[in-house]
């Protein structure tokens, strides 16, 4: 007994010293990691856990436990938060954003992003290295305002449906974000995917709302330490309830990848039809090409004028191969023996399916409710479209978004007050010493989180915040601003592939809602509550009420 006992001993020595001298070289191995983060300011946290704890709370609790975290003395530029033994940076200097964003460095997403990894593989918004490269010039070009023009039709079609949806509620409260989630949904697929709606089948709402749901249980387990490693999240109810909705999620998408598949071999198979579609095409293109060289001024696609990365190339530099929608070019380019598997495209068509609608559903939901609680604009807003329109029922030209200025200050305005991305992150390689306080530098091997919506609220960039002001984004308002004090994009090389689109969609869709109705007074915007899973929300819900506007015809 007594050596059993004594060998129990010599082991348990053997193991707590071997725990101790990798502990060392773990901490050792992070000596520069922690002399530097001891001169960053932030809040004193716990041992080992740091400041974890103050984030077991509920979704709506943390972001404003956060948003008034960023008022203290220590985060006025830049502060520090411990996450057990993670060392986050939050950075809210445009200065600084510039260092991190503008670069072809640190272009690594923090690892907080795995939770995507089941759902996306390695789709453009996670990848990294050589295969984010080389896929992000693939689809940057399926982006090109050639490419979006040509699904003008479709957005309008598409308000009109989403219009004829509400009229069943005409008069009512009710939450508009479903509605907006529903068609966000059903116009990518036609556009970027290019699946007519006859082939959807009716789930993009249940789609939509299973990707709410997965994203409410990835934000639990980015802010619930517990939560984090897979050996203790397997067990939980979440778990089960993630895979049984990526289920519903990946059910959608790969349809829409065999069904384009399947239409693509058809229409290889039948080669007349095909060629002449293609000459139509070519006489198409020319023609989109002449327009847009008339017209594209002045038309702003969601960034700080002065801000420019791989979507702003020349119409004539997008050669003919590169100018088809992306699902559509992805097939064409697996099929020409380009590398891409199956698997890879798929990763791309998740990637895009959920980043185009979830986005565009907060930000025209948001829009909405800001015609509600801000009269005064709505009817600004309902002028112009009268001035350009009157009681006409035709559809909305490419010309008439360029005209639509006032429209578009009120959308970029939402985006800043209500960026659907609030926050972006990055993982450090390098160290990196800051713009606005060059006595500080930021250790690599910490997670860089760029506060867009911190950014977006700061007095001394935009003057009485926290109020309503589409006049912030008059050209010269905004000259004087620094450019990276407007990021709801992102910005640089791994800025928002789909910002033209997104741009583009909102401002037709929510001019056709706003010709045929106007929302009623609600309630006021800083009575609102809004958490972050992923996409900014608002937790007391987006509740509107329509009213059918009087000069129109029923
Ligand atoms: C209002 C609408 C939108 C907003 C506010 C928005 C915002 C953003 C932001 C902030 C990023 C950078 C994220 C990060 O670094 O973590 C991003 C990346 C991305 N977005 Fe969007 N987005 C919108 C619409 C769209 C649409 C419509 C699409 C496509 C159909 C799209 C596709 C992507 C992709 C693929 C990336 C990853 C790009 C890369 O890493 O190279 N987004 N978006």
């Amino acid at each position: 007994m007594k050596i059993v006992f004594q060998m129990f001993l010599v082991l348990s020595l053997v193991v707590a010293s071997a725990g101790l001298l990798y502990y060392l070289k773990w901490r050792m191995g992070r000596a520069n990691l922690y002399k530097l983060a001891e001169k960053l300011p932030g809040l004193p946290g716990l041992p080992l856990l740091g400041n974890a704890l103050q984030f077991a709370i509920s979704p709506n609790q943390i972001f404003d436990e956060v948003y008034s975290m960023s008022f203290k003395d220590e985060f006025q530029d830049v502060g520090k938060i411990w996450l057990g033994p993670r060392l986050v940076v939050l950075l809210v200097n445009p200065k600084d954003i510039e260092l991190i964003l503008s670069s072809n460095v640190h272009l690594r997403k923090s690892s907080e992003y795995r939770y995507f990894e089941p759902w996306f593989g390695n789709g453009l918004l996670i990848s990294y290295g050589d295969t984010w490269k080389t896929h992000r010039k693939m689809i940057a070009p399926t982006f090109h305002l050639n490419v979006l023009k040509r699904f003008m039709d479709e957005f309008n079609k598409n308000s009109k449906l989403v219009i004829d949806r509400m009229a069943t509620e005409d008069g009512k409260h009710f939450d508009c974000h479903d509605y907006m989630s529903e068609i966000m949904v059903e116009t990518l697929l036609e556009t970027v995917m290019g699946v007519k709606q006859a082939a959807q089948g009716r789930n993009c709402l249940t789609y939509a709302l299973s990707v709410m749901d997965v994203c409410d249980i990835m934000h639990a387990r980015q802010t619930k330490l517990w939560l984090r490693p897979d050996w203790t999240y397997k067990w939980t109810n979440m778990a089960k309830e993630f895979d049984k909705h990526l289920g519903i999620i990946m059910n959608l998408t790969n349809k829409v990848f065999m069904k384009k598949k399947e239409d693509y071999i058809q229409s290889r198979v039948s080669t007349l039809p095909a060629k002449e579609e293609k000459e139509e095409r070519k006489k198409e293109e020319k023609k989109v090409i002449v327009q847009g060289a008339l017209t594209n001024e002045n038309f702003s696609y969601g960034q700080s004028a002065g801000l420019t990365d791989d979507l702003d190339v020349d119409d004539n530099e997008i050669g003919e191969k590169k100018r088809l929608p992306f699902l559509e070019a992805m097939i064409e380019r697996a099929h020409n023996g380009d590398g891409l598997t199956d698997q890879e495209i798929k990763n791309q068509v998740n990637t895009l399916m959920f980043e185009g609608h979830d986005t565009t559903a907060a930000g025209s939901s948001f829009f909405l409710c800001v015609m509600g609680a801000r009269p005064d604009i709505q009817e600004k807003v309902l002028n112009e479209i009268d001035s350009i329109f009157g009681d006409s029922d035709r559809e909305v030209t490419f010309q008439d978004t360029l005209e639509l200025k006032y429209l578009e200050r009120c959308i970029m305005e939402t985006l800043r007050l209500f960026p659907p991305v609030p926050i972006i992150s990055r993982e450090l390689d390098q160290d990196l010493p800051l713009s606005s306080r060059p006595d500080l530098t930021i250790p690599a091997g910490c997670t860089v989180v760029i506060g867009t919506y911190k950014v977006h609220r700061r007095p001394d960039l935009y003057p009485d915040p926290e109020t309503f002001n589409p006049d912030h984004f008059l050209p010269e308002n905004a000259a004087s601003r620094h450019y990276y004090s407007f990021i709801p994009f992102s910005a640089g090389p791994r800025s928002c592939v789909g910002r033209k689109y997104a741009m583009l969609k909102l401002k037709i869709l929510l001019a056709n809602i706003l010709r045929q109705y106007q929302v009623k007074p609600g309630k006021p915007i800083k009575d609102w509550r809004l958490q972050a899973d992923i996409i900014l929300k608002r937790t007391d819900g987006f509740d509107i009420a329509l009213e059918r506007r009087k000069h129109v015809k029923a």
